[in-house]
């Protein structure tokens, strides 16, 4: 049984006192266990004393579980074996039982010392007995109303817990929009701390992401833009009036990815492009991808390097195995040897005392993809030849020998003839990787693929913010066509992702909605002339074409350049557009 007193034993002694007054005798409450958990006079300094070798009136009332009123102590039977008998000066006694739950959880105890006090009693007893009776309800009551608020406190430390595991944001606000409550995750993303402000402002953006609102968050001042739920707790108080469950847009997007299998599905059908480099290279996939031969693909950042690895395993016939994928560039020099070969139990301080597999064991049977080799130390590269040439590998503080089954595909944006020449790449580790070439060509080298990929990420991304991109104004291919794509498809991508960010109700991707660097790119290809008139011109004729020859057109290039739609008007006649 739990000490259901000591939730509560600062306020016992002021129901010992009340009832010590109104009785005019030294009261005492008995736990279960025989400790004294209150007290009055007399026992006031003997708390927490363990009375359980004389406590036979106790004894008796927890017995019976019926009231005890000594008269005569010391001649009464229950007196006999009380080894305090010959120096007890009691003059009556009585003991009530505390109940809880069906149980006797302690006792009320008072005690007359005098024949005053015992006088007193008798003379009232009937009454007195009701009023310590009743008294004893009332701790009753408190115990289980405690026990009932310990209960809620620990559902809510579990909820606490729960919440700052999770991984989203959860924020409690009061009316005044100062938080209350924030879950670990909403303290990371927001960066709260116990010193920062509580003033919070949440504000739709009108924005659905993936069927949920997206609201921007200004805390602090520095703002954040969320995707999440809002909910009015408001039950009448003002302590707390809303919550906002939230988490950041690119989370989502990756679960969504995750959950749709964008990522790890990858066959042929999910290589988009219809220019002839494309076509070849789904069809080189085709030819090697069950092949044993590593493969070296090269290409240019995001051109789509990891996208081709990925293809080649799930069209290979270990396509039901791992495919593991190791970033060298990510992982520090220190840490890649341990995160590939992996180490035994106890091999270094440090280490994970049960062991550790690495990546290349973890590919065994499937594909082992090595991003980014250009940037593995050349001490690895050494031991990744090895690797290759014996298709077994060591961990580290092992001696032992693993034979393994894999399939290394490497990739590299670097140009590894020209590191072998200035020797930090290792040649025969690049001739054992080049067994099965393929070069990605950067985009701006298949311009046929823009469009395709364009229109493709639209849908990904209309799908994801949940906007119906129906309509793409023509004009927009000149400028996606004429940039030169350094960051290649995965700069396209993050072009179609901000367009349909910007699109409005109306459905249709135009002009406006690219962004700057974009349409900064096109103006620049206006030939200069050394001739300031011909690049008034060039420039007028750009946007005229951008933006149309309504009035409504004109006023937006006036806008653009600056200029009053009468001088824009002028200008028109003047070079006779
Ligand atoms: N042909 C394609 N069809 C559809 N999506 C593509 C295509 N090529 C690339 N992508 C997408 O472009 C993004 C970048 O691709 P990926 O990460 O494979 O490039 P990478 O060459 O490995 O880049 P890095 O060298 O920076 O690691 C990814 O989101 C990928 O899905």
């Amino acid at each position: 049984m739990e000490q259901l007193f000591s939730f509560i034993q600062n306020e016992l002694i002021y129901f010992v006192q009340a009832i010590s007054e109104v009785l005019k005798v030294d009261v005492q409450i008995i736990d279960y266990q025989y400790n004294r958990v209150a007290g009055t006079g007399y026992w006031k300094n003997k708390i927490n004393e363990n009375i359980k070798d004389y406590a036979y009136i106790t004894k008796r009332v927890f017995r019976t579980g019926k009231n005890a009123v000594i008269e005569n102590p010391r001649e009464n039977l229950i007196c006999n074996n009380c080894n305090k008998k010959e120096f007890c000066k009691e003059t009556m006694e009585i003991s009530i039982p505390i109940r809880f739950d069906k149980r006797i959880i302690g006792t009320i105890e008072c005690v007359c010392i005098n024949k005053e006090q015992k006088e007193h009693i008798v003379n009232n007893k009937a009454t007195y007995i009701v009023f310590i009776e009743q008294m004893a309800k009332l701790l009753e009551s408190r115990v289980i109303e405690e026990l009932e608020k310990r209960k809620k406190l620990k559902v809510l430390d579990l909820l606490d817990n729960v919440l700052n595991k999770l991984n989203e944001g959860v924020i409690t606000i009061d009316s005044n929009h100062n938080i209350v409550n924030a879950n670990n995750y909403a303290k990371r993303i927001l960066k709260i701390d116990n010193h920062s402000s509580n003033k919070i402002s949440i504000k739709e953006t009108g924005n659905m992401v993936l069927k949920l609102q997206e609201y921007k968050i200004e805390y602090n001042s520095s703002t954040f833009i969320v995707v999440g739920e809002r909910y009015d707790v408001n039950y009448g108080g003002q302590e707390i009036n809303e919550v906002i469950v939230f988490t950041s847009k690119q989370t989502l997007k990756e679960q969504f990815l995750e959950l749709s299998g964008s990522k790890h599905n990858i066959e042929l059908d999910k290589i988009v492009g219809n220019s002839s480099i494309v076509k070849e290279l789904k069809r080189k996939i085709n030819t090697v991808a069950s092949s044993e031969s590593t493969v070296l693909i090269t290409g240019e950042s995001g051109t789509g390097k990891e996208l081709i690895a990925r293809a080649l395993h799930n069209e290979s016939n270990r396509s039901n195995k791992p495919f593991v994928a190791v970033n060298c560039a990510a992982i520090p020099d220190t840490l890649l040897e341990s995160e590939l070969f992996g180490y035994s139990k106890g091999a270094f301080t440090g280490a994970n005392p049960k062991g550790k597999i690495g990546k290349i064991e973890l590919a065994d049977g499937g594909t082992l993809f090595l991003d980014e080799i250009g940037d593995m130390p050349l001490y690895m590269q050494a031991k990744i030849l090895r690797v290759i040439e014996d298709k077994s590998i060591v961990k580290l503080g092992d001696i032992q020998e693993k034979l393994l089954d894999i399939r290394i595909v490497a990739a590299t944006n670097k140009n590894l003839e020209e590191m072998i020449r200035e020797n930090v790449f290792r040649g025969d580790l690049y001739y054992r990787l080049n067994v099965i070439p393929i070069n990605i060509k950067p985009l701006r080298e298949r311009k046929e693929d823009i469009k395709t990929l364009f229109l493709h990420f639209l849908k990904k991304y209309g799908i994801i913010f949940d906007k119906k991109v129906t309509v793409i104004s023509e004009e927009i291919w000149k400028y996606l066509y004429t940039y030169e794509w350094p960051g290649n498809i995965r700069e396209l991508e993050n072009v179609a992702e901000y367009s349909v960010n910007m699109l409005n109700s109306n459905e249709i991707i135009s002009v406006e909605h690219l962004p700057n660097k974009i349409l900064i790119n096109k103006k620049s290809d206006i030939e200069i002339n050394t001739n300031l008139d011909d690049v008034e011109r060039q420039l007028i004729n750009e946007y005229l074409n951008i933006y149309g020859l309504s009035v409504e057109g004109k006023k937006r290039v006036a806008e653009k350049l600056g200029v009053s739609i009468a001088t824009l008007y002028r200008k028109i006649k003047k070079y006779n557009i």
